[in-house]
């Protein structure tokens, strides 16, 4: 899609890039010429990620969870010790779990809730204070969901994620002085390793309710994530990009 240098010399941050959405916008960004670092929970899947990624460039990993602001902190020393700066964050890293709303606990809520909300917050917030704003740039895209019609079936992330909408708009603004950008990418229905928890009751059918019939690819959403960190997209800023077929426009995602 770019030239192949297009993010050479660029550092990038890819959290949750052990797997999926992660994982492949991790290996686009290396094609391109970036240094990528993935940061997760799971030491394990980071290496083998980091194994395979390194193929395509200079990969390194972090154990992080988002949830916990020390480990938030000691990713962000370790960008510093191996790059000293940073050009762009992914915040990719989420999860939830499919429930009707009356039945959902009030750890199960705070689980999501802080997953999605509070750790993109706490990374956000600690990587722009490390780097961006002290070095006036960067980049910064957060991976959300399909919320256009909120989330029945999963009320806690849709809750979550609007609330990650809300703060793109909010830090563009704020971080606009620092030469920030900063845009969101709402996928619908993709076909990732993230789907492998949903019962196939739920699954099945699921591309019938997509207008263009059906799911998208991790590369679908890799494709649209460099292009908002690529200067192409310079003059972009505070804006959420809807990634699903059109299935925010019609049709279920979860049948209720
Ligand atoms: C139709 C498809 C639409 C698809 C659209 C979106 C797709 C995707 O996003 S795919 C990517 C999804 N990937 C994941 O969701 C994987 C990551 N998910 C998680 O890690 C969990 O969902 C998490 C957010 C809950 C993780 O939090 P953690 O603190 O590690 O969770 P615990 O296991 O300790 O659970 C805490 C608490 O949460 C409740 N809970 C967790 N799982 C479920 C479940 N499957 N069903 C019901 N409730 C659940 C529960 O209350 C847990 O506490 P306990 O009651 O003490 O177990
Ligand atoms: N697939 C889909 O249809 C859709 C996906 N999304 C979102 O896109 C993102 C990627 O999903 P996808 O690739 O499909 O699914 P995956 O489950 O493969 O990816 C989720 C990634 O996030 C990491 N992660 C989860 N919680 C934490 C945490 N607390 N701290 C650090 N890392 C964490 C996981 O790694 P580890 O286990 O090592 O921590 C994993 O690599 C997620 O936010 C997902 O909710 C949104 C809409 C649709």
């Amino acid at each position: 899609m770019f030239q192949k240098d297009i993010f050479k010399g660029q550092k990038v941050v890819v959290t949750g890039g052990g797997s999926g959405i992660g994982y492949t916008t991790a290996k686009h960004f290396l094609q391109y010429g970036a240094e990528v670092l993935i940061a997760s929970r799971k030491e394990e899947k980071l290496i083998k990620a980091q194994t395979e990624l390194q193929e395509f460039g200079v990969c390194e990993y972090q154990v992080c969870d988002i949830r916990e602001v020390e480990s938030v902190e000691l990713l962000a020393e370790k960008v510093k010790s191996l790059w000293g700066s940073l050009d762009i964050l992914i915040n990719n890293a989420g999860g939830q779990f499919p429930s009707r709303a009356e039945d959902i606990k009030i750890k199960g809520w705070n689980a999501v809730i802080n997953n999605n909300l509070n750790g993109t917050w706490y990374v956000s917030q600690i990587l722009a204070k490390a780097f961006f704003i002290p070095q006036k740039s960067g980049n910064i895209i957060n991976i959300i969901a399909n919320v256009f019609r909120g989330f029945p079936g999963m009320a806690h992330t849709g809750a979550a994620r609007a609330g990650v909408d809300n703060l793109t708009k909010s830090l563009a603004v704020e971080w606009s002085p620092y030469q920030i950008r900063v845009n969101a990418v709402a996928p619908g229905i993709i076909k990732s390793t993230g789907l492998e928890q949903y019962p196939d009751e739920i699954l099945k059918g699921l591309s019938d309710q997509i207008p263009l019939k059906t799911l998208g690819s991790t590369e679908d959403v890799a494709n649209l994530t460099t292009f908002l960190a690529s200067p192409m997209a310079k003059f972009i800023t505070g804006e959420t990009v809807y990634l699903d077929g059109g299935q925010r426009l019609w049709g279920d995602v979860f049948k209720v």
